[in-house]
């Protein structure tokens, strides 16, 4: 092996074959499960601290539960065992059920990603087969074919014009060539990059987070951004924290000024916090979010990075490519003409060549041309391939004495290159007369949907050709290529556009297929840009003009990235679908980033989602679920805000106001406890049409206005069961604390079934988890207050009379919360 800093290409093939043990032949199925042991998965990062121990640890020094610990440690210590019995079951309650949760999420999410993860073709006991990238091992023999990752380090065994884009490492958008070599980088592949034409064999080197970009790779993937959700439920987080803080101290402050009891105080106030802070919220937005990645996948859509969901949830803007997403992509070939606009055997001829001659998988394309006959007597000698910049690929073909470069691609691509025209009369120049001819040519042809590549030849003297050949072309003449559009993609942009989501098409193709394309699908707004208007635009116009325009067509690569980003700018939630290697850098780019099974490695490595159906209509359903994963965390959101922060302040509030604590310590943790029990259904629960009618990403006004009100409401009746204990029972200690844990409870617990909905109640009923964890939590507080138990937790019995009131005063606040909810929630 090399030494360990220089690269692994600088040995030649041979010792490097040596040392690795291995050989064309490949290696055998156990000796590469051995080497699966001894090297680990070829993955650019190690799965997260997936050990149980870590991940308890991890949760135990996260400050809230420190400080309960803390807490709980000084209960115990004074000898108050209630309160540290209660205090180590909130801990374990909520590092398990974190804990526990998380895992199963994490289990669903790697089921789901394993349907979709990439494939390679390697050399085991003598014969190819597929198996999960992340088995390759050093010493593998693989073949690569375009559209292909490579799957590591490797170097190359055999290689027929075989090109990788290394645009992720270089910059280059090139593809370069790589050949097989003896010590030169000419010879090395590296993991990440894509193969973009020919073929190749290659013997794995490095592997795993040892290849040279892996550690690159790994890094980036550590850091995607979080989601403007996510940074908004951050903030809110911080908030929430901040007024604990303040309303913590504040009570301590005031305790000890009225000389109370410190220690007393001080767990009061410990509870107070805790009960204030939203501690489930990290569990709630992950089990929300596994299982609407769970929804998601019975409509046929894979997510690969859970906080995507959001972003799908939020998109406003969807682009998406033209090929297979809103056609077929099933092309076939509808006519070759020359010139004059007639069918010619010659162009025929030329296409097949250019076509069947290429290295490698055929595209679609190329498919169609070949699918009557393949490249005759034509031998293949060399070939400048495809790439997306240029627009066109040549190959050399000799037959007998004659050669010839045939280059075909792109009209506009193909026709800069040529000086002169076959006509069924001989060569012509390509003079203007000529160039007005063949634009009638292609308006008719492109007008009409057709999709339409040029064809042109020239005579040719070496053996090898280079894209500096592809110039004075004689024009043969057309291709003309047929891709209805799918009968469900109208449809599908229809439901997306009444969802608040606007498609935009974002093609390579020429600019009246595309608009013919999109008349056909019944789109409206019918402008195309294309990519050359784009070119010298100043950013301030594009970012205007990408806003208004829907189509856009002849794009590169790079353009595909440069509208999204100006969508991003102007504050859209920006989803891109596409399938080819063209694709990538956009799809890496947009919010929400989708692609479809089957589509190029490269395409699904960059994705977020993958839709199992290449099928715009799936994708809206599965927007659906995650307007729906958002509306449930608000669920959680709203209620922590209102009447749980509601209910801890006016404890507060009354803690100064009457000569002992509202409720003791332990049963404010007990409060908590229960409440948070409550709340685990909320994952489960349905979510009405109002929710998932529109785009919706984080919005803070909305919710402080829902605080606002609903915080007032329940404040109201809290001071209305104050008066009431007070001044009409006349309540001692014991008493009053029943009474004031049961009024919070069953208020703080059953609100959830009128806020879950902006409509009336009875209209939308809860998911039976949600309905089955609210009730039994009250039922355990009920029969913790009122049964066997209730004095070892310091509650006494109630008169009938107050029991009554207090039932009355709850049934009250729950008809005022049902109305006020009008005022409180976003109207849509
Ligand atoms: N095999 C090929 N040989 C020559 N030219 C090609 C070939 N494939 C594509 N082209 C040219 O490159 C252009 C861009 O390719 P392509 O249409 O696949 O891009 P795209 O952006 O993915 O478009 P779409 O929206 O249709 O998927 C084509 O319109 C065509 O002119
Ligand atoms: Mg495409």
């Amino acid at each position: 092996m090399a030494a360990p800093d220089s690269p692994f290409w600088h040995q030649p093939l041979s010792s490097t074959l040596q040392s690795l043990d291995a050989s064309d032949a490949g290696l055998t199925g156990a000796e590469a499960k051995a080497r699966l042991g001894r090297y680990g998965p070829n993955l650019a990062a190690p799965p997260p601290g997936r050990r149980l121990l870590a991940r308890i640890g991890r949760r135990l020094i996260e400050p809230l539960v420190l400080i309960l610990l803390i807490a709980g440690a000084i209960a115990g210590i004074s000898g108050d065992v209630a309160s540290f019995v209660i205090i180590s079951l909130i801990v374990a309650l909520s590092v398990t059920l974190d804990v526990v949760q998380e895992r199963r999420a994490e289990a669903t999410a790697d089921a789901l990603r394993r349907q979709v993860a990439l494939s390679a073709r390697v050399r085991r006991d003598g014969a190819l087969v597929e198996i999960p990238v992340e088995q390759v091992v050093p010493g593998d023999v693989l073949e690569l074919s375009p559209g292909e990752l490579v799957p590591a380090d490797g170097l190359l065994l055999a290689a027929r014009d075989a090109h990788v884009n290394e645009a992720l490492l270089t910059g280059e958008v090139y593809p370069v060539e790589k050949k097989r070599a003896d010590a030169a980088e000419e010879g090395a592949l590296y993991a990440g990059t894509a193969f973009v034409s020919g073929s190749a064999s290659m013997v794995a080197v490095l592997t795993g987070p040892r290849t040279r970009f892996g550690a690159i790779s790994a890094a980036l993937e550590a850091e995607a951004p979080p989601t403007a959700f996510q940074i908004g439920v951050r903030r809110l987080g911080v908030l929430i924290v901040r007024l604990t803080t303040f309303l913590v101290l504040f009570v301590l402050l005031a305790h000890l000024v009225f000389a109370r009891p410190p220690l007393e105080s001080f767990l009061f106030a410990v509870a107070l916090a805790v009960g204030l802070t939203p501690e489930l919220l990290p569990m709630v937005m992950t089990v929300t979010l596994s299982r609407g990645a769970a929804r998601m996948a019975a409509r046929q859509v894979v997510v690969k990075r859970l906080a995507a969901i959001h972003d799908l949830g939020a998109m406003n803007v969807l682009c998406t490519d033209k090929t297979g997403t809103l056609t077929e992509a099933r092309i076939t070939l509808a006519g070759t003409p020359d010139v004059s606009g007639a069918d010619s055997a010659r162009v025929l001829e030329m296409a097949r060549a250019n076509a069947g001659l290429a290295a490698g998988v055929p595209g679609p394309l190329d498919a169609a041309i070949l699918a009557g006959g393949g490249a005759g007597a034509w031998q293949r000698m060399d070939e400048v391939p495809f790439d997306f910049e240029r627009r066109c690929a040549s190959v050399l073909a000799g037959q007998g004495e004659e050669r010839l470069l045939i280059t075909k691609g792109g009209p506009e691509a193909v026709l800069s290159r040529c000086a002169s025209v076959e006509t069924p009369d001989g060569p012509r120049p390509l003079d203007d007369a000529m160039r007005a001819r063949i634009a009638a040519l292609e308006e008719e042809k492109a007008g009409a949907g057709l999709r339409m590549l040029a064809v042109a030849v020239r005579p040719f003297g070496g053996t090898a050709a280079a894209r500096e050949d592809e110039q004075g072309l004689c024009l043969v003449g057309f291709c003309l290529f047929e891709d209805p559009p799918k009968p469900s993609a109208g449809e599908a942009i229809r439901r997306l556009t009444e969802a608040g989501v606007r498609v935009k098409v974002i093609s390579g193709d020429a600019a009246p297929v595309v608009a013919h394309l999109a008349r056909t699908l019944g789109m409206k707004r019918l402008r195309v840009l294309t990519g050359p208007e784009m070119e010298g635009m100043p950013s301030a116009t594009l970012a205007r003009l990408v806003l208004q325009v829907d189509l856009f067509a002849r794009i590169s690569p790079e353009g595909k990235l440069r509208i999204i980003r100006a969508l991003q700018k102007h504050g859209a939630t920006v989803g891109f679908m596409g399938d080819g290697i063209n694709d990538a850098p956009a799809i890496h780019a947009a919010d929400a980033g989708i692609s479809v099974q089957g589509a190029t490695d490269v395409a699904q490595a960059a994705a977020d989602l993958i839709l199992l159906q290449p099928d715009l209509g799936v994708l809206a359903d599965g927007l659906m679920e995650g307007r729906r994963t958002y509306g449930n965390i608000m669920k959680y959101i709203r209620m922590g805000t209102s009447s749980n922060f509601g209910n801890m302040l006016s404890m507060a509030l009354a803690s100064i106001a009457i000569p002992f604590l509202p409720l003791t310590p332990v049963q404010v943790l007990l409060n908590n406890l229960l409440y948070d029990f409550s709340e685990t259904g909320i994952p489960f629960d349905t979510v009405d049409e109002a929710t998932t009618a529109r785009p919706h990403g984080w919005q803070m006004a909305p919710l402080l206005r829902f605080t606002l009100v609903m915080g007032a409401l329940s404040s109201a009746f809290d001071m209305a069961t104050f008066a009431l204990l007070v001044w009409v029972f006349q309540a001692g200690p014991e008493v009053f604390r029943t009474a004031w844990f049961l009024e919070s409870m069953a208020t703080q617990i059953l609100v959830i079934f009128l806020i879950r909905s902006a409509g009336p109640f009875w209209r939308h009923w809860p998911h039976p988890v949600l309905a089955g964890t609210s009730l039994a939590a009250l039922a355990v507080a009920v029969f913790l207050a009122l049964g066997p138990l209730a004095p070892v937790l310091g509650f006494a019995p109630l008169p009938g009379a107050l029991l009554g009131a207090i039932g009355l005063l709850v049934v009250l606040y729950l008809a005022a919360a049902e109305l006020l909810k009008r005022v409180a929630l976003p109207r849509r």
